[in-house]
This record gives structure tokens, sequence and C-alpha cells, in this order.
């Protein structure tokens, strides 16, 4: 009696797991439709291909494409994706209307974002017209601000280094830098307090385990994974909530003023030099305030984070390497008298030098793939023949392209910080080979700000520091899965002797 319930409570949870994964292996074996770009075949069901893609990205997507070609599909968490090449991935881009934009898969910003639906196709519209029209465009008007709050944002964040200041932080710091002119020239000098300065700057990074959480349930299914990442906003967690709070209290009242400013003082009011500005004049603006504080989160998502993560990025990749200082000091002096301490747009265009150093430095961002794009037509076909159906992830193979011999020459995977000086790429200028901003209409409007305000926190960091790596080496990057991140390793600064 004993021996066949022992066994039987041991066959009893063995074999409903046993039941269990072959129903999964059945029902979400993937289903390729014909003419298809390749599948690669896998060895492990259910994990697919999700092993090698995470951890031996470079070596396995590389194998891949010798053996497949431009374009081919592997099965990753429980999902077929498509990864286009080189010559596949330009099409993506040139054919918008075929495609959208899909966000990481992990944040939930529909839930996030009640007011505005997320990243709904509205708000990419408004956001891509004001950093167009209102941002990128208008740099030069901005210039004062611009120099006034990142040289606090270094005297703040880096501040004086008499001896060597090691730093672990380095992005961080950069966060905090990049973040405070952006934040004095979207909601204006007044309200761009300390508190709102701070949240604008790091919301992102508070969103902690809706992002962390890698989607292993949607090996049972995608939107398991979906639930269990917006459980915790279900039941009453949103990390935005305070921090919209601090904006709308900080803003609030500086808009009611300005409203009622407008109402008294008809065509005689002055506007001020900000953004809000634009966002009052929106003729739906009362009725729908809470939608215009998402948009402007959400702006805040696209614009601070990348920036930062590219100067931080620029700043080890010259640490490591102090041989190419001298040259860029060089050009930063002779500018900076030039224009008496205070770079303007002209100014920043003649530093080819920095510029080229920027490009090569995103061009060496290290991510294998990224910029997940996603069918919203019936279906497409490359023109290699191929065809994905509706609802299809496409990620673009970035090393393909930012490490094509072709473009970039035999030794493309060296760093070479100056080959563009003498070119006519600038480090803004979107081609076939540089598809760090995208491409095609949906291209990073953002793209001119987002360099200049880099080069000139450089340019600014150069005249007054001395940098290196800690290690006195080329500092290898933070590598996620398939994202890299900036290293978190030390960097030191040194005042430099005047
Ligand atoms: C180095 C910094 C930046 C990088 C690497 C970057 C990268 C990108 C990329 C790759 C896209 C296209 C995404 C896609 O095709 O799905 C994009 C779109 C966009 N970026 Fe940036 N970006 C940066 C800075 C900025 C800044 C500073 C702003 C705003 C001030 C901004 C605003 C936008 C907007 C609004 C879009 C959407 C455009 C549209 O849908 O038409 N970006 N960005």
């Amino acid at each position: 009696m004993s021996y066949y319930s022992i066994e039987g409570s041991l066959f009893h949870p063995i074999s409903v797991c046993v039941i269990f994964l072959i129903i999964l292996y059945i029902i979400r074996r993937p289903r390729i439709g014909i003419n298809e770009p390749p599948f690669v075949p896998y060895a492990i069901p259910i994990l697919g291909h999700t092993y090698n893609y995470l951890i031996h990205t470079k070596r396995f997507i590389k194998e891949c494409k010798e053996q497949y070609g431009d374009s081919f599909s592997i099965y990753v968490f429980g999902r077929i994706i498509t990864i286009a090449a080189r010559s596949s991935l330009n099409e993506v881009f040139k054919n918008h209307e075929d495609f959208g934009s899909t966000v990481p898969e992990s944040i939930p910003f529909h839930k996030l974002f009640l007011y505005s639906n997320g990243l709904s196709k509205e708000v990419l519209r408004f956001n891509a017209k004001i950093t167009r029209e209102e941002i990128s465009a208008k740099f030069d008007v901005y210039a004062p601000i611009i120099q006034k709050y990142i040289s606090k944002g270094i005297d703040k964040w880096i501040g004086n280094c008499e001896g060597p200041k090691v730093f672990y932080d380095t992005w961080m710091r950069a966060n905090n830098i990049i973040a405070l002119p952006i934040a004095n020239i979207l909601v204006g000098e007044k309200a761009a307090t300390h508190d709102l300065v701070n949240s604008l700057a790091n919301w992102s990074f508070d969103l902690g385990i809706l992002v962390a959480l890698p989607p292993i349930f949607s090996f049972i299914h995608p939107k398991l994974h979906e639930f269990l990442v917006t459980l915790p906003i279900i039941l009453g967690w949103n990390p935005i909530t305070s921090h919209r709070k601090v904006i709308i209290e900080n803003v609030g009242p500086i808009i009611e003023r300005r409203l009622n400013e407008k109402k008294v003082w008809g065509a005689n009011y002055k506007p001020s030099n900000d953004l809000l500005e634009y966002y009052i004049t929106q003729p739906d603006f009362v009725n729908r305030f809470q939608y215009y504080i998402d948009t402007l989160f959400i702006l805040t998502f696209g614009a601070i984070g990348t920036t930062s993560r590219a100067t931080t990025n620029a700043l080890f990749d010259l640490g490591g390497r102090p041989q190419f200082m001298k040259e860029l000091y060089e050009e930063a002096l002779r500018i900076d008298k030039e224009c008496n301490g205070s770079p303007k747009l002209s100014d920043l265009k003649k530093m080819k030098k920095l510029d080229s150093f920027v490009k090569e430095s995103l061009r060496h961002t290290d991510e294998i793939v990224n910029l997940p794009h996603i069918v919203e037509s019936e279906s497409y076909t490359f023109s290699n023949g191929y065809t994905i159906p509706k609802g299809r992830t496409v990620k673009m193979y970035m090393e393909d392209l930012l490490k094509s011999k072709e473009a970039y020459g035999e030794d493309a995977e060296e760093f070479k910080p100056f080959q563009f000086v003498n070119t006519d790429s600038s480090a803004t200028k979107i081609d076939r080979s540089f598809a760090v901003f995208g491409g095609g209409k949906h291209a990073c409007p953002g793209r001119f700000f987002a360099i200049n305000e880099t080069k000139l926190v450089l340019h600014k960091l150069i005249l007054k520091y001395k940098i290196t790596t800690h290690s006195g080496k080329v500092d290898n990057k933070l590598v996620i899965g398939t994202i890299t991140l900036p290293p978190k390793s030390g960097l030191v600064f040194e005042n430099r002797q005047m």
C-alpha cells in the first residue's frame, strides 16, 4: 500500500510536468508560412534559439547570416523573430507604411501612460513634430540656456578635481548633466526645479522590475508575460505616479499664470523661451492637460537616456585612448578662443575632429541586433522575394551595418576616431551604413539636438579635465542579453593645469 502511494506521489508531479511540456511543445511549435525567410533549425524544443541569441549573440547571428543570407528567422522566447541584415534592414526603414515601431516588449507603456495609451501613433507624431520644429531647429535660440546648464551640471556632477577623482557612476552623472538643459528648455527655467529635473532624468531608471523581468513566461504565451509585467501596475504600483506629481506641482502654477496672463494681455502677451509655451498654444491643451504630461514623459524617455548613453560611451572611448586627447584638446582650445567660450551651432560645426570621434563612438555602441519593428500591413515582401506576415517582429542586424568592411574598410572593427574628418559624413548624417538614428521617414528627429548637446558637453569636459579610464585600458561595455550599456568601471577626471 505504502509502496504504491510513494510511487504515485512521485509519478504524479513528474507526469504532469511532462504532459505540460508536451502540450507546450505542440501548441507553441513555430509555424512558418510559405515563402518566408529561411527559418534557422534548432535543437532544443521550446527554448529554440533563445540561449544562443542571448549568450552568444555575435557569433550566432553572424553564423546564421553566413548560412542563410540577408534575412532569416529564429525562435526566441516563444516567438519567431526575423533578423534583417544590411540590405534588408534599410528596406524596413524605407517602407515605413508597412512597419511600426515596437516599444521594448518588457515596458508596458500603455499601462504606465493611461491618458495617451502609451506610444500611440498620435503621441509619436506630436513628439516627432516638436522635436523637429521646436527643439532640433532651435538649437541656437536655446544656446545660452544649454550652455548655462551644461556648465552648472558639470560643476555639480564632476566638480573640482584638483587631485584625480574616480567615478564609478559616470552614466548617472552624465545623465544628470544632459537632463539639466533639456528640462530647462522643455518647461522653462522657473519650473525646472531640482526635483523636476531629477524626475525627468531618472523616471525611466525607476521602472525596475517592469523592465528587469526577462520574458520567460512568453515561452508559455506572450500575453502571460505581458500580464505579469503589468500586474504590479494593476495592483496599484505605478513608478510614474510620484514623478507625475512632481512635474504637475512644478509646471501647474506656471501654466495657470501664463494662461491668465494670455487672457488679460491678449496680443501683448510675451511668450517665454521654452517648450511649455508651445504646449499651451495647443487648442485642446486645457482639456487634455494629462495627455500632454504623458507626451512630455515619453519625449524625455527617448531624449535623455539615449543622449547621456552616447556621451558616456564617448567619454569611455576617449578615456581608454588618451593618445587622441591632444588633437581633440587643441581643436577645442582653438574654437573656444574664436567664440569667446560660448560655442553656437556654427562653432559646433567647426569641431570636425570631435564630430568624427562622436560618430565613431556611436558606430562602436556594440549592439548586435536592435531597433525592433513590427509588420503592420497584411504582409511584407522583401526585395529578395521573402515574405513576412502581419505582426512579425523584425530586428535589425546593426553590427552587419556598422562594422561593414565595404563601408568602413578592412579594419572596420577598429576604433578609428578621425576617419570622418575629411568626409561630408557628420555624426547626424544617416546613410545606408549608419543607422544609429534609424532611417527613412521616422529617423530620429532629435539627432541634431542630441549630437550638438553631446559635443558641447564633451567640448567643455575636454577643456577642463584630463580623462582616463581607471583601468588604463579600453573598458568593455556592459552586455545585457542583446543590449549594451556604458561600462560600469571607473573613469578618472583630473583638472587640467592652466
Ligand atoms: C544619441 C541620442 C539618440 C539616439 C541614439 C536616438 C535614436 C533614435 C532612433 C534609432 C529612432 C528611430 C526608432 C525607430 O525607427 O523605431 C529615434 C526616433 C525618435 N527620436 Fe531619437 N535618439 C536620440 C536622441 C533623441 C533626442 C534628444 C530626442 C528629442 C529631443 C529624440 C526624439 C525622437 C523622436 C520623437 C523619435 C520618433 C520619430 C518618429 O517616430 O517619427 N531622440 N531615435
